[in-house]
C-alpha cells in the first residue's frame, strides 16, 4: 500500500458543482475552497474540505501521510485534454515556414501535404516507433498537468495503420501514466488512392473497417469540411459507428461554415470541434441538443485565424470544453496552460470558465466525469499542486508552465 498524502493549506478548486456539462453561469462554479486540503489514499481522493476539517478528521493518522504544505499554492484537478491527434508519426516543420509564406493549410493538403504526409510517415513508423514517439508526447503532457487525454487515430486510413494506432494507444493507456481514451478517425482525410471516388471509401470506412476497429475505440470522429467530407457523408460515417458501439464526434465548420455544428445535433454527436465558422443557427442547434463545444484556440492561432465564439457559445447555453489538438500540423503543442490562458485571451473566458473547460467539461467531452475532472471523494486521486497563489494568477501569467507537483491515482509522477 502507498504512502497517503495530505496537500493542506492551499487555494482548492475542486471544481465541485453542477453535475453534467456546464453551460452559463454553472461555467463558473469552481467549488473554491481558501485553505483547503485533500487527503488522497490507495489511488483516489479520500476527502476534500477546509483544513481544519481534515485536521479534525485525520487528527490521529497525519503521521501515515507525507504531508504537502501548500501555503500560497493553488491545487487543481488532473487537467483533461479531449481532443488530440497523439499517436503520429515523424513532424512537419517545413509545413510552418510555407503556411508563414502564405500557403494555405488546405492548400498543402489538396497538393498531398498537411494530413497526407502525416499518414505517408505513420503508415512506415513500426508500432515501436510510434510507442517511443507518443511516450514523449504523453510525458510532457504530464509535465504540464494533464491526467487524462483524448487521442484519435486518423494517419492510417487504411485498415492496417488505423489498427496499428489504436494498439498503440491501448498499449499506452495501459503502460503510461496518463489515461488515454481512442477514438477512431478513419475520415480524417480522403486517402489519395480514393481521390475522385470518395463514396467508395465512405463504404470501405464502413464495411471493412468499423467492424475491426470498433472494440479498441469509445468514440469515432469525421473531418467533415469542404473538400474533405460532406455533411452527408460524414453523417452516414458517424450513424454507422453508433451501430458499433461508438459515440459520435465530429471536426466541424473548421475552415469554412459547413453545417457541421447542425450536423453534431442531428446525431446526437457528444462534442463538436473547431467550430471557429460555426453558424449562429449551429450553435442554437448545439445548445438544444446538449452538444459540448470542444474548442481548440491553439489552432485557431497557429493557422492565424480567429478564434472560436466560446464566449457567444456559452452564452447561448453550450457546454464549452478546451483541449490543445495536439497535431503535427495544426497544434504541435502538449501545452494546457497555454490552451487555458488562449481561451481567456482570444475567446473571453473568464479565469474561472476556463479551468472548468480544460478539466470538469472536458471529462464530460470523453465520458469521464465519474471519475476525473473535479476533485470530489472517490474520483481518481489526480492532482495539480501550482506554482501560482491563485486561479486568476494561473490564467494572467500567460505562457509558462506553472506545474510544481502531479500526482497520478496518487502516486507522484512530476516535481
Ligand atoms: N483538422 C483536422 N485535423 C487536425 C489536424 C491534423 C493535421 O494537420 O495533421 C485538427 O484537428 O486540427
Ligand atoms: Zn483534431
Amino acid at each position: 500500500m502507498t504512502k497517503s498524502v495530505w496537500i493542506k493549506h492551499a487555494q482548492l478548486a475542486t471544481i465541485k458543482g453542477q453535475q453534467g456539462p456546464r453551460s452559463k453561469e454553472a461555467m463558473s462554479e469552481l467549488g473554491l475552497i481558501e485553505d483547503g486540503s485533500v487527503w488522497l489514499e490507495d489511488g483516489k481522493i479520500a476527502a476534500v474540505g477546509t483544513t481544519a476539517e481534515l485536521e479534525k478528521k485525520f487528527a490521529d493518522r497525519s503521521a501515515d501521510a507525507e504531508v504537502i504544505d501548500a501555503k500560497g499554492q493553488l491545487v487543481t484537478p488532473g487537467l483533461v485534454d479531449p481532443h488530440t491527434h497523439v499517436a503520429y508519426g515523424g513532424s512537419r516543420e517545413g509545413e510552418f515556414e510555407k503556411r508563414l509564406q502564405g500557403v494555405s493549410y488546405m492548400d498543402i493538403m489538396n497538393a498531398g501535404g498537411g494530413i497526407h504526409a502525416t499518414m505517408r510517415m505513420t503508415r512506415e513508423a513500426t508500432e515501436e516507433e510510434l510507442v517511443e514517439q507518443t511516450t514523449k508526447r504523453l510525458d510532457s503532457f504530464l509535465e504540464h498537468g494533464v491526467t487524462t487525454v483524448e487521442g484519435k487515430s486518423g494517419y492510417g486510413m487504411n485498415l492496417e495503420t488505423e489498427l496499428k494506432q489504436l494498439k498503440v494507444m491501448k498499449k499506452l493507456n495501459a503502460e503510461h501514466p496518463i489515461d488515454l481514451v481512442s477514438t477512431f478517425m478513419g475520415a480524417h482525410a480522403v486517402p489519395s488512392e480514393y481521390k475522385g471516388k470518395e463514396d467508395d471509401f465512405v463504404d470501405y470506412l464502413i464495411e471493412t473497417m468499423l467492424p475491426e476497429v470498433a472494440e479498441l475505440a469509445e468514440f469515432n470522429d469525421v473531418f467533415c469540411e469542404k473538400n474533405v467530407y460532406t455533411p452527408e457523408q460524414s453523417e452516414r460515417i458517424l450513424e454507422a459507428g453508433k451501430k458499433h458501439g461508438l459515440t459520435p464526434k465530429i471536426h466541424a465548420d473548421e475552415i469554412v461554415s459547413y453545417g457541421g455544428a447542425e450536423l453534431a445535433a442531428k446525431v446526437g454527436a457528444i462534442s463538436a470541434e473547431h467550430l471557429l465558422k460555426a453558424s449562429d443557427e449551429g450553435i442554437e442547434a448545439m445548445a438544444d441538443a446538449g452538444v459540448i463545444a470542444c474548442l481548440l484556440p491553439a489552432t485557431a492561432l497557429y493557422l492565424r485565424e480567429e478564434a472560436a465564439q466560446g464566449r457567444k457559445m456559452i452564452d447561448s447555453g453550450v457546454a464549452v470544453a478546451i483541449s490543445t489538438d495536439c497535431n503535427p500540423g495544426s497544434s504541435p503543442t502538449v501545452s494546457m496552460p497555454l490552451v487555458m490562458n488562449l481561451a481567456c485571451i482570444s475567446m473571453r473566458l473568464t479565469p474561472a470558465e476556463a479551468l472548468v473547460a480544460a478539466t470538469y467539461n472536458a471529462a464530460c467531452a470523453i465520458k469521464r466525469e465519474d471519475r476525473a475532472g473535479s476533485i470530489e471523494v472517490g474520483k481518481k486521486a489526480d492532482i495539480v499542486l501550482w506554482k501560482v497563489k491563485s486561479y486568476q494568477e494561473l490564467q494572467y501569467l500567460f505562457g509558462v508552465n506553472h506545474v510544481e507537483s502531479v500526482w497520478k491515482n496518487g502516486e507522484k509522477v512530476v516535481g
